[in-house]
């Protein structure tokens, strides 16, 4: 497990057009064992951040700390072996194309200088892992982009790795395979202990399998902290904006109990105050838990939802109180139906 501590720092690219300000004045501090999320849209310096994790981009300014240790005060020697405690993983897999599956995974033992029967040994025991024992000698043009994230990770983890860095990795998946690979990265995470950094810019995966978010914009850190906290009290535009964005659809959640046994009952009037943004919908994928809509005679008006809702909770839930208290908060009026 290892620990990273982002402190001060700043980017700044000089190209024919100008300089290039990609990280300004970042701060961040990721727990040993966390999941941490860094969102934010196209440009707002994710990937240079995450690069500046492991010093494949140097900060202009700043300081990286891993487990205490300045990456900056590094000889290149002792950089290159530092690097090996940091897997990294990339939307379009970087697998070798001329090499099968289980040789891609030896890569890495072999640089290590590890021979090859024991890298071979290695490689297939980390394939079961990912599940893909079975594709050792299929080349990656042979496989699905959800298989070539999985041998990526393989490779990844061949180094023993105690931080995995994931750059948008599920960005190229559909919704289905998105969710079997976070599940993957979420196992990873508990059966290993390795921190885990997922670079993306779709809330719905920060949802899935983040315990932290770092919301990124314009090369700023506009708001952290836990997911749970920031999806109920999201602070900054930006947050906000993400949230309500999210619909769910880039991540297939598999929900346990599809089926809605009658529970309580509620009207929820959606009064002056209740901006149009799809409540419900967020109500569901925050607690994973569905409801029954039995009647809704809801208009937007001028971005002002009007009107009222019947809702029925599922039977037995002993998430009621909590999302009541949700609706409540984002501007709805409750009461009881008949
Ligand atoms: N090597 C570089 N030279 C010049 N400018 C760069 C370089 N790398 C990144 N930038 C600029 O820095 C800013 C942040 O880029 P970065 O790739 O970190 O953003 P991002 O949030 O990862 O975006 P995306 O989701 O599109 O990958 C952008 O304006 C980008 O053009």
């Amino acid at each position: 497990m290892s620990d990273i501590l982002i402190q001060n720092v700043c980017k700044t690219f000089s190209t024919k057009e100008g300089e290039v300000q990609a990280l300004k004045n970042v701060n961040l501090s990721i727990g040993s064992g966390d999941i941490f999320g860094i969102i934010g849209m196209s440009g707002a310096g994710k990937s240079t951040l995450v690069r500046c994790m492991n010093f494949l981009e140097v900060p202009s300014e700043g300081q990286v700390l891993i487990d205490g240790k300045s990456l900056g005060d590094f000889s290149e020697k002792e950089l290159r072996k530092e690097r090996e405690k940091i897997g990294m993983i990339f939307q379009h897999f970087n697998l070798l194309m001329q090499k099968n599956v289980l040789e891609n995974v030896c890569f890495p033992l072999y640089i290590q200088g590890k021979k090859k029967p024991e890298a071979r040994k290695k490689a297939l025991e980390l394939l079961e892992i990912v599940g893909l024992a079975d594709k050792a000698n299929a080349y990656p043009a042979q496989l699905s982009g959800g298989q070539k994230q999985r041998v990526a990770i393989a490779r990844a983890l061949a180094s023993d790795p105690q931080i995995l860095l994931c750059d948008e990795a599920t960005s190229a998946l559909d919704p289905q395979t998105t969710s079997s690979i976070l599940e993957l990265l979420k196992d990873i995470n508990q059966k290993f202990q390795i921190t885990i950094v997922i670079i993306t810019h779709q809330m719905a995966v920060v949802r899935e399998i983040c315990t932290h978010v770092a919301i990124m914009k314009d090369g700023e850190v506009k708001e952290q902290g836990l997911v749970a906290e920031i999806f109920n009290h999201p602070k900054s535009q930006v947050a906000k904006e993400l949230i309500s964005r999210d619909t769910g659809a880039d991540v297939e959640h598999v929900v346990t109990k599809p089926e809605i046994q009658s529970g309580e009952k509620i009207r929820i009037v959606f009064s002056e105050n209740s901006a149009f943004e799809p409540v419900i919908a967020n109500l569901v994928l925050i607690f994973h838990e569905p409801v029954n809509i039995l009647k809704a005679d809801t208009k937007n008006v001028g971005g002002v939802a009007k009107g009222e809702m019947i809702l029925q909770f599922m039977k037995d839930s002993s998430n009621v109180a909590e999302m009541k208290e949700y609706l409540k908060e984002h501007g709805l009026e409750i009461g009881e139906a008949d």
